[in-house]
């Protein structure tokens, strides 16, 4: 169709005449024009959000970013072959995680098909993410289908996915650069986008619901256990909490099924659903609604309540012991680290050199599933060969942890993000040094950073005087610090953070005359730190506690200017 006949065929359907459009496209197109003052003869290109708003909005949807990538990544393969790009928007319609094949990468870009895009209907005109949105219903808008002129050679289908609450959170989308004629060529992409969503949405139910009972059902007994048709969550007095969109679909289209009793809609009680879990054979737990349908029912129980986090420093144990002396800062981190170290998220630890990041890595890793191995990659001189090298020597799933990402070449970075379109079973932990974002591939930078930490340097830390214990008690002397010596540690601005502090430590036990270590035993590390910005002036002084002359000391300068300069700021101690 020339760019004319369809700018014409969009003026027919606007003057109410028929073209044989579904009429979710048709709705869309009026939309379009008496709505959001949208012209189809211009060729708008992909609207991509900044890096910073991208940030934002997959901040937003991080737990269900996680939630959905194994199944993003199930579905990207079955369709990689053919050219299919698998993305995820958010409710405002912009893409937050994405499959393709990098090989197409710039067409895919050009076309919007990528991370950062932003498909709201506003915007973009009629396509298959902003459309599903308004329509809340699973769409294909096939080539002229589309608004816009910019976008009729692409061919996407999309689901939405509903929260447990009912509300439309985001959309599953595969699209194509270039699809065949007919619009049935793509029937198989709207049951493969649909199941999906519905695996999308049926996990965020288990994820969100984990202290409820979760009452899994289909219509037929074959793969309810694998893939059940709906679920809705219970609480302890029976009271629907949950549901998927399956759910509301088959139970009550025309009611609002949250808050309801479990027992209104089908005839049975909280006491029933352990006669419904596993162990028994599926066509045996047959469920019977009010209305006289038969479906086939899955009970799952509650999960035991979390653990709660333990916040005190003295009392946290496990994987995370040894991490902090009490640093309110740190302890804050870690408490993060405890709640993610399970969730698959991908986590990158920032901080400067020898803050403890790998030491870090290691504990989230042994705080999550068991049975991993540990894999240890650097950024600097890895190559795809390397790469292959090291994941070939595991089996099953890995905790990969990927040192000075900063330091990735293009290829190494190429070379990651097909691995992890193959493999789902590793859990990427990274590490960088670099104070602001490594300048990685935007692609490669979400892949890796779901959720960052970030450790303190020692000269801002409160726990100084723990760590030279802990350091000490690790080197096995008997030795013991003069308080001047101490006071000198604990003043010292410490560029090289506690590889340094070690190090110091072992070479003042080496040197150490008597029982005690004192002032000539502390060798000087020459000072190649960068001067502290004014903005650390109150972290370095809480952390010295307002001792000037400690302060003085970190930061290299005399007592007197870091008077002056907490004047200045209008900085004082907090009481
Ligand atoms: N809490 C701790 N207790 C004792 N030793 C520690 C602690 N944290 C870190 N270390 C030691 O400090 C050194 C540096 O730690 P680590 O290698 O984890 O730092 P890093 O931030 O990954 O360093 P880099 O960025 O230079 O690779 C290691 O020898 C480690 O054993």
């Amino acid at each position: 169709m020339g760019d004319g006949d369809h700018v014409r065929e969009i003026e027919t359907v606007l003057n109410g005449g028929e073209t044989g459009r579904d009429s979710v496209v048709t709705e869309s197109w009026r939309r379009c024009v008496d709505s959001y003052g949208l012209d189809p003869a211009r060729h708008e290109p992909a609207h991509i959000v900044t890096e910073a708003e991208l940030r934002q909005h997959r901040e937003r949807s991080e737990r269900l970013i996680a939630t959905a990538r194994s199944g993003l990544q199930a579905l990207f393969r079955q369709v990689a072959g053919q050219r299919y790009v698998v993305m995820l928007a958010d409710a405002k319609g912009v893409c937050v995680d994405y499959f393709g094949d990098p090989r197409f990468e710039d067409d895919l870009r050009r076309a919007g098909l990528y991370l950062g895009s932003d498909w709201s209907e506003q915007l973009a005109g009629t396509c298959a993410v902003g459309s599903c949105l308004v329509a809340g219903q699973a769409v294909t808008i096939h080539q002229s289908d589309h608004f816009g002129l910019a976008h009729t050679p692409l061919s996407c289908t999309a689901a939405p996915i509903y929260d447990s609450r009912g509300e439309l959170t985001a959309v599953l989308d595969i699209s194509l650069l270039r699809s065949p004629g007919p619009k049935p060529s793509q029937n198989l992409a709207m049951s493969l986008v649909r199941a999906s969503a519905r695996r999308v949405e049926m996990a965020n139910l288990m994820a969100t619901t984990r202290r409820d009972w979760v009452l899994r059902f289909s219509t037929s007994p074959d793969f309810l256990e694998v893939d059940p048709d709906a679920a809705v969550a219970l609480d302890g007095s029976g009271c629907i909490v949950g549901l998927t969109r399956g759910a509301s679909e088959a139970l009550g289209p025309d009611s609002p099924l949250l808050g309801e009793r479990v027992d209104t809609v089908f005839d049975l009680s909280l006491d029933d659903l352990p006669d419904l879990m596993r162990g028994r054979p599926t066509e045996d737990r047959v469920l019977h609604l009010r209305d006289g349908r038969r479906m086939f029912g899955h009970a799952i129980a509650p999960n035991t309540p979390r653990a709660p986090v333990r916040r005190s420093a003295e009392t946290r144990g496990g994987a995370f012991a040894g991490l902090s002396g009490g640093d309110p800062a740190l302890d804050r981190i870690l408490e993060r680290a405890e709640r993610l170290a399970g969730s698959g998220i991908p986590l990158l630890i920032r901080g400067e050199t020898g803050t403890g990041k790998e030491r870090l890595a290691r504990a989230i890793h042994v705080a999550g599933p068991a049975s991993r191995a540990f894999v240890t990659l650097r950024g600097a001189g890895l190559t795809p060969a390397r790469l292959d090298e090291a994941l070939a020597a595991t089996t099953g799933p890995a905790t990969l942890f990927l040192r000075g990402i900063e330091d990735l070449s293009d290829t190494a970075q190429a070379a990651l993000l097909t691995t992890f379109d193959t493999r789902d079973d590793l859990f990427t932990i990274a590490s960088t040094r670099s104070a602001d974002s490594p300048q990685l591939r935007t692609d490669l930078h979400f892949r890796l950073a779901g959720a960052t930490l970030t450790l303190p340097p020692l000269r801002l830390r409160r726990d100084v005087d723990w760590l030279i214990d802990r350091l000490l008690r690790r080197i096995g002397t008997d030795l013991r610090l003069s308080p001047a010596a101490r006071a000198e540690l604990a003043g010292r601005a410490w560029p090289g953070n506690i590889r340094e502090l070690q190090s110091t430590l072992a070479t003042a036990v080496a040197l150490a005359e008597g029982a005690v270590i004192d002032l000539p035993d502390l060798v000087e590390t020459p000072d190649g730190r960068e001067p502290t910005p004014n903005d650390d002036l109150e972290a370095m002084l809480d952390a010295c506690g307002w001792n000037m002359a400690r302060a003085a000391r970190r930061l290299g300068v005399n007592r007197s200017t870091v008077m002056r300069r907490a004047r200045r700021a209008g900085l004082s101690p907090k009481c």
